[in-house]
């Protein structure tokens, strides 16, 4: 869900889930890659090659493996993900110096360490990729140019080769990442704004009925446990085509936006209040029974009898709503309860208007 101070509390029920998604599932394919790639090989060397291999080459690789394997246990069977990608990638760099130390078959262990910088930059992003590829690039220089700091024998040219090259990698593996993390970010914050655009009414700034359906009632069903019973308060304010056709449509506007000033200073900072037809609107009220909610209806109903709205002439024009109030006690009773409080509001138009009826 998405969240920012600028942005009015309501925002952040707004449903981004596709935006954060996609990310996500690319660090998540790169980092099953890399554990289904990590024990395929390792756990093959070792069946293969172990009686061939020296001890600490054996250690080595039997070490990195009992790495991967904790870090998709934390990964996978725990709500630590980004953990889970630091520890594959910490376990990996040991075993890589490891692998310098010892020099593998031949001394041929530096062709197969290219890999590292571009897997934990795709893995864990722009900061700790260049974090992993730091200390790469310090552990391999101080072990290949450490007098007696290793067992394997490297060619002189093969060991400055070996640093440049993981270099040229380290750089346009960061170019790549850094860059593709900004344009993802101003992709996912254009997306976001078009988003709260879609789910705002322009008129009076406050969010329409397709903030409702695609992310306010997803997100009360997500916390049912939590939020419900809540209520639901329609109003619709009384002969409106009265005021427009005396006045004109722009103080009709107006009018529009007088009410939802005068209705929000009646609610609390974690209800919602949609305008969800011309004159009409909708408030929802988690962690709220029926009785209470037609309290607050009926609040709001005397504070908008009681506040006038001011016109250019300086006149007050007096405007009146009806209401019509429901509850939502289980999270299968979302069109029934808005079903229920439209019948209650028209109920209240046909007894007279400027009531509220709640049964
Ligand atoms: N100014 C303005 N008028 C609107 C807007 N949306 C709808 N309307 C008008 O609101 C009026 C609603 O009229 P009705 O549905 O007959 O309802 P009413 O006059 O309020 O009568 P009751 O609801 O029965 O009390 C219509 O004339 C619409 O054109 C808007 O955004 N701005």
């Amino acid at each position: 869900m998405y969240m920012q101070e600028k942005y009015e509390k309501w925002h952040r029920y707004i449903n981004t889930d596709n935006v954060d998604n996609v990310e996500v599932k690319r660090q998540n394919i790169s980092l099953l890659a890399m554990i289904t790639l990590a024990i395929v090989v390792l756990a093959g060397l070792l069946i293969v090659n172990h009686q061939e291999y020296s001890a600490i080459l054996n250690a080595s690789i039997f070490g990195g493996l009992c790495f991967v394997i904790i870090s998709a246990c934390i990964f996978y069977l725990t709500p630590f993900q980004q953990v889970g990608r630091i520890v594959l990638c910490s376990g990996l760099l040991v075993f890589n110096g490891m692998l310098i130390y010892s020099g593998g078959t031949e001394s041929t262990a530096l062709y197969w360490l290219f890999y590292y910088p571009l897997m934990s930059y795709s893995v864990t992003g722009p900061k700790w990729g260049s974090f992993f590829s730091l200390c790469f690039i310090v552990i391999a220089f101080f072990l290949l140019y450490t007098d007696g700091a290793i067992t394997a024998n490297y060619a002189m040219a093969e060991r400055s080769r070996f640093l440049l090259s993981s270099l040229v990698i380290i750089l346009f593996s960061f170019i790549n990442e850094f860059y593709r993390e900004q344009s993802r970010t101003k992709i996912e914050s254009v997306s976001i704004d078009h988003k709260r655009d879609a789910n705002t009414d322009a008129l009076t700034d406050i969010p329409n009925r397709r903030f409702l359906e695609a992310s306010y009632f997803p997100y009360l069903k997500a916390n049912a446990n939590l939020l419900l019973p809540a209520s639901l308060i329609m109003t619709d304010i009384d002969h409106f085509k009265v005021i427009n056709d005396t006045y004109g449509h722009d103080v009709g506007d107006k009018a529009i936006v007088h009410c939802v000033n005068v209705i929000k200073k009646a609610l609390r900072n974690t209800d919602v209040l949609c305008r969800v037809g011309g004159e009409e609107f909708l408030v929802c009220i988690p962690q709220m029974g029926i009785k209470k909610a037609e309290k607050i209806a009926e609040k709001i109903r005397v504070s908008l009898q009681d506040t006038p709205m001011v016109l250019e002439d300086g006149k007050l024009l007096t405007i009146r709503s009806s209401f019509g109030v429901s509850e939502i006690v289980s999270s299968d009773e979302f069109n029934s309860a808005i079903k229920l409080a439209d019948e209650r509001l028209y109920a209240a138009k046909e007894k007279g208007r400027n009531r509220v009826v709640a049964a």
